[in-house]
């Protein structure tokens, strides 16, 4: 069967939610204990893969399924940390324009970060940076946004099989910026501000720069979109709302599918520099 996006995250609980609107017609697991799930939404066909936390479990998952498929976009989502200041509060939905592992580079003697750059690319396409950073495509990034910021502001009942017949978020917050990828949890004040003086980032997840950076090895389109769970920072379980955020990437995955036009097939790919 042809689809028309791959979706990526970590783990199920974090998809449920959007997959009780959508038509599951097929469930599998991929050599390496993958799960693949296969459905669609108003007339969108895709899968979901559930890769496991953290990088290494992303990238393995994805080069997997890459090997074999070439989806015309994948959305990489799930919870996320989001930092003060960058427009997001709990429950808010980013999209990430830059993606940057700050594990990766060279040691600076002068301050933790930002790491100084490798003296080689890690990817060998266009999309990397000097500094290491992946860019995203700034017109599928800013349509994404338009899409999901349009349905939230129309406060409509939300597509699909809804039984609720929930509507979407009128005031929930779409913003974009740099996402970080760290393998530890950021869960003190003093990294959360070196972090954000650092790369100005909206977001902290273990695995969009995994996903990332396969998508661009296998030259397809990505995009990052993830619902806020926590502050980065203080680790403070009762500062955290999973449900609030599962429950916003189905609101986000559904406003996005709304129209029932895959509108990323409309945009052209970025020219090679
Ligand atoms: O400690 C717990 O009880 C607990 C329960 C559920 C989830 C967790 C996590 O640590 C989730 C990590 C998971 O979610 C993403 N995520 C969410 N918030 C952050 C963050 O502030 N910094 C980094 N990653 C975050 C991450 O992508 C993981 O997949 C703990």
């Amino acid at each position: 069967m042809e689809i028309d996006l791959l979706i990526a995250v970590a783990t199920p609980m974090e998809i449920d939610p959007f997959l009780a609107l959508s038509k599951v017609v097929h469930r599998r697991t991929m050599p390496g204990n993958i799960p693949l799930i296969t459905a669609c939404i108003n007339d969108i066909k895709f899968q979901v893969i559930i890769t496991g936390p953290g990088m290494v479990n992303t990238a393995l998952a994805l080069g997997c399924y890459l090997g074999h498929h070439h989806p015309p976009l994948i959305i990489q989502t799930g919870i996320a940390g989001f930092f003060h200041g960058k427009g997001l509060s709990m429950g808010g939905v980013g999209i990430a324009t830059a993606e940057i592992n700050i594990h990766c580079g060279v040691e600076n003697p002068e301050q933790c970060f930002p790491l100084l750059p490798l003296p080689f690319s890690l990817t060998g396409t266009p999309m990397e940076g000097s500094d290491g950073q992946l860019a995203m495509h700034p017109g599928l990034v800013n349509t994404a946004r338009m899409h999901i910021t349009q349905q939230f502001l129309s406060g409509r009942v939300l597509p699909g099989i809804n039984p609720l017949k929930a509507s979407y978020p009128r005031k929930c917050p779409v913003i974009s910026g740099p996402f970080i990828t760290v393998s530890t949890i950021t869960a003190s004040k003093p990294t959360a501000t070196r972090l954000s003086r650092a790369y100005t980032p909206v977001m902290e997840s273990m695995e969009g720069m995994a996903a990332a950076h396969t998508a661009c090895r296998y030259d397809v389109p990505f995009l990052e979109i993830r619902c806020a769970s926590n502050p980065v920072g203080v680790r403070d379980k009762k500062a955290w709302d999973i449900p609030l955020a599962v429950e916003g990437i189905a609101m986000a995955l559904a406003a996005l599918f709304d129209s029932g036009e895959p509108f990323w097939t409309q945009i052209t790919p970025p020219d090679p520099i």
